[in-house]
Order: C-alpha cells, then structure tokens, then sequence
C-alpha cells in the first residue's frame, strides 16, 4: 500500500516519513497527494518552521511507483499531463513551500526521490546513501528533475548523471553540490537535524520566507535585474516589523520576538 507519516515536533520541525517498505518507498498516487498536501498544510502553519523528507525501512525512495505510470501495449492511453500532475505538484509546492525544506537521505535517493532531493532548500545525507536519476533505463527521461538538476550542480554533473543513469555515492554527491554534509548514521542526522532546526528558529521567519523568495527568483535572472530585484528587496524589509525587532533585541542583548507579517516585498 505504502503510506506517508507526518510527524510535527514542538520545535516548529515537521518531519514527512516515506514508507513503502516492499518497494523501496517508490512513491504511488495516494502517498504523492499526502506528501503534497501535507507540506501544502504545514508550510502554511504559523508553527512549522522546517519541514523535513526521510524515508522508513533504511532508505529514502526509488521514484514514483513505476506500476502507476506503466501503459498497456494497444491500451486507450490515460492523459499523459494527468499522469504526470501529482510529480508536477509535489515539484511546484516543495519548491514554493515559505519554509525551510531538507531532504534528509539514508539508502537509496532515485529518480523523484532525487528530484526531493533537489526540490528541497537543502540536503544531507548518511554515508551509505546513494543517488541516481535511471529514467533513461526505463525509457523516458528524466524531465523536470533534470530542470533543476541543471541549476543545483551544473549542466555536465547533470549530463553525468542522466546520460549514463549510473549510481553514485555520497562523496560524490558532496563533491558535486547536490548535498551539504554526509552524516555517518541516522543518529548523525538526527543530530544534523537539530542543528539545522536550531539555526533556523533564530532567523525571522518573515526574513526567511523573503530569503526564499529572492533565492527562486534570482537564479534565473540576469545579473543587472537581480541586482535591481535584491536592492528592492533590501530596502522594503529595512521598515518591517520584523527588521525593528530584531535589531532592537539584538541592541538591547536579549532574544527577538518574530512576527509573521510579510514585507511589502512579499505581496
Ligand atoms: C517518471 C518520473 C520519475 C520517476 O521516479 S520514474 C521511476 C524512477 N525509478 C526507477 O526507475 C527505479 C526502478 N528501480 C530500480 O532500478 C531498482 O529497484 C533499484 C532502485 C536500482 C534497486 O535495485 P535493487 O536490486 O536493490 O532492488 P530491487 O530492484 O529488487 O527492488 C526492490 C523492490 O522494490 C521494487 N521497486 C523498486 N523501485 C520501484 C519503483 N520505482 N516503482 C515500483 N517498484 C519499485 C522492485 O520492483 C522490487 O520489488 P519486487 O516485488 O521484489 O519486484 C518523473 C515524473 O513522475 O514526472
């Protein structure tokens, strides 16, 4: 069947536990609409301040369920973009999501397992973790996991990675960009984790949700238009609730007080 769990921890983490124990936690229809809603839901929470992906049973996920995209030979074909918008809108609200994301990874991360990883603000990883984008052995290609591939580690460790569909490792995967720290067990990104969770509680949530924004919009933008973009961004945030507050806390040594009003720059 395959399920996913929602675990929400008093310090504002929200953890999204995959778990397809018979399929490497290869992800079907009913699991995608619970993840996909689910970060919907808490990402819009007040309360979450960092949601989290893992996976149950030793690994993170093998794909999409490879029995749900599967056409018979001679079969009426299903609409193809009907089939694909569950992968489409995990993509879109993981990379839109206003809060922190991570994929933390154990076991193996392929195809839209990597695409979690990419989607997601950051990345850790165990060391016996693996990575691979395989579309290609099955006959179709990698398509919107590729789009940011290309700008999270490059255009020839993308080609690396799709054109062969090979497997690597952890150290590669550092080496590349395409994860941050490698952890030596499940107990190490426990402990990477609450470091994250703790850094990330200490920023204004408003500021980082701006942070965000910016980042999205940045990366595709030319540099004099970025410029622009960031020096607007500077100057709306510089009035903000948020902004008073926390150089008043900070002057007066004592913790900030965050709010949840958006910049002008947000709307
Ligand atoms: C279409 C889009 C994105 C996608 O994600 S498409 C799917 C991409 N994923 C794959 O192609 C991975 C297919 N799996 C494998 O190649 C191998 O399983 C593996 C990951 C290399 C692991 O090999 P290993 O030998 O260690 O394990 P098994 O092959 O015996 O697997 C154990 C068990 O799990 C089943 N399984 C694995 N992956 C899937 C999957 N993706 N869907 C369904 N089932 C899977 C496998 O069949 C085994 O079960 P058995 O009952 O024992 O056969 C983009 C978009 O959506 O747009």
């Amino acid at each position: 069947m395959g399920r996913v769990e929602i675990a929400v921890g008093d310090n504002g983490m929200v953890t999204f536990w995959l778990d397809n124990p018979g399929k490497l936690n290869a992800l079907n229809e009913t699991m995608l609409a619970t993840l996909t809603n689910g970060i919907r839901h808490h990402g819009a929470q007040a309360a979450c301040r960092l949601i989290v992906i893992r996976g149950r049973n030793g690994t993170f996920c093998a794909g999409r369920d490879v029995a749900g995209l599967q056409r018979t030979e001679g079969s009426a074909p299903p609409d193809a973009l009907e089939q694909i918008r569950p992968a489409r809108e995990l993509a879109e609200t993981l990379i839109g999501c206003p809060v922190p994301t991570v994929a933390a990874v154990a076991g193996r991360a392929v195809g839209l397992g990597m695409g979690m990883v990419v989607w997601c603000d950051m990345a850790i990883c165990e060391t016996s973790a693996t990575f691979s984008v395989p579309e290609a052995r099955i006959g179709i290609p990698p398509s919107m996991i590729a789009l940011s591939l290309v700008r999270a580690i490059g255009p020839r460790a993308t080609a690396d990675l799709v054109l062969r569909g090979r497997t690597v490792g952890a150290e590669h995967a550092l080496q590349v960009g395409l994860i941050q720290k490698v952890c030596e067990d499940d107990s190490g990104i426990d402990t990477d984790l609450a470091a994250l969770s703790s850094d990330v509680w200490r920023c204004s949530p408003a500021a980082l949700r701006s942070s965000k924004r910016l980042l999205r919009e940045i990366t595709d933008m030319p540099f004099d238009d970025g410029f622009s973009r960031a020096i607007e961004v500077a100057a709306a945030s510089l009035g903000s609730a948020d902004a008073i507050e926390g150089m008043h806390a900070f002057r007066s040594k004592r913790p900030p007080t965050w709010t949840l009003t958006p910049t002008p720059a947000d709307s």
